[in-house]
């Protein structure tokens, strides 16, 4: 498991009209190293078709598939899984998932919530927002300060989401984060070559960091 990179996290809302998979396909060939299936929809059938194409997709281009907030989906495809605060207990996910699986909890801008989360048996933590974010404007603000103060304490892949653009990432960069999770920032192109292009850029931009 590489221990930085791009982080990028699907949206139902964004991939509409058949983007699901090019789109995906051109983040993954562009260097995304791990991806978040991320669907609100609450259709089963439609989730878990999307999952099972994501997940063969994934293993293609060696790239970590994770679901968001579904312990069942990911369990039934052998996947990671990110939890939120509202999300179910990250311990009992830890405990069916089995000690292997790359578990991801959300601190929105709290040190303590983080703590709480490695004490579960998170494998990342993943502070936000940011900066204002067309996907979900109202997630709680957190600072470059409180990425550095958890780079001092914690050992574990941190990241950073919310309205992170290329424009904007790297003072995140520079103050710790492992991982930068985009959604709009990088789906939000006009066309699959230019999220491939975006890819790309965020990939040299953490490498380089
Ligand atoms: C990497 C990452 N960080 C935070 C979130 C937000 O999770 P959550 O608070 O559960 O909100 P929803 O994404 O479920 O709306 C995330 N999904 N991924
Ligand atoms: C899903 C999510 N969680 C957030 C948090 O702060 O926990 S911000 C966010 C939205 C990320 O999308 P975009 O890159 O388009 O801003
Ligand atoms: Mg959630």
């Amino acid at each position: 498991m590489s221990e930085r990179g791009l982080y990028a996290i699907t949206d139902s809302a964004l991939l509409t009209d058949g983007k699901l998979l090019p789109y995906v396909e051109a983040a993954l060939i562009g260097g995304a190293r791990w991806l978040q299936y991320r669907d609100k929809s609450g259709d089963a059938d439609k989730r878990l078709a999307e999952a099972s194409q994501l997940a063969e997709l994934c293993r293609a281009h060696d790239c970590q598939l994770l679901i968001n907030d579904d312990l069942a989906l990911a369990d039934q495809l052998g996947v990671g899984l990110h939890l939120g605060q509202e999300d179910g207990s990250l311990s009992e996910a830890r405990q069916q998932l089995g000690p292997q699986a790359l578990i991801g909890g959300t601190c929105h801008a709290s040190l303590q919530l983080a703590e709480r989360a490695l004490i579960d048996g998170a494998s990342y933590i993943a502070f936000g927002r940011f900066f204002n974010s067309m996907t979900k404007p109202g997630a709680p603000a957190a600072t470059p300060a409180l990425l550095r103060e958890a780079r001092q304490r914690f050992s574990v892949p941190i990241v950073a989401i919310g309205g992170i653009t290329l424009d904007n990432a790297s003072p995140l960069l520079d103050a710790g984060a492992d991982y930068l999770a985009v959604i709009n920032g990088l789906f939000g192109a006009p066309d699959a070559e230019t999220v491939q292009q975006r890819a790309r850029q965020f990939s040299q931009l953490i490498h380089a960091s």
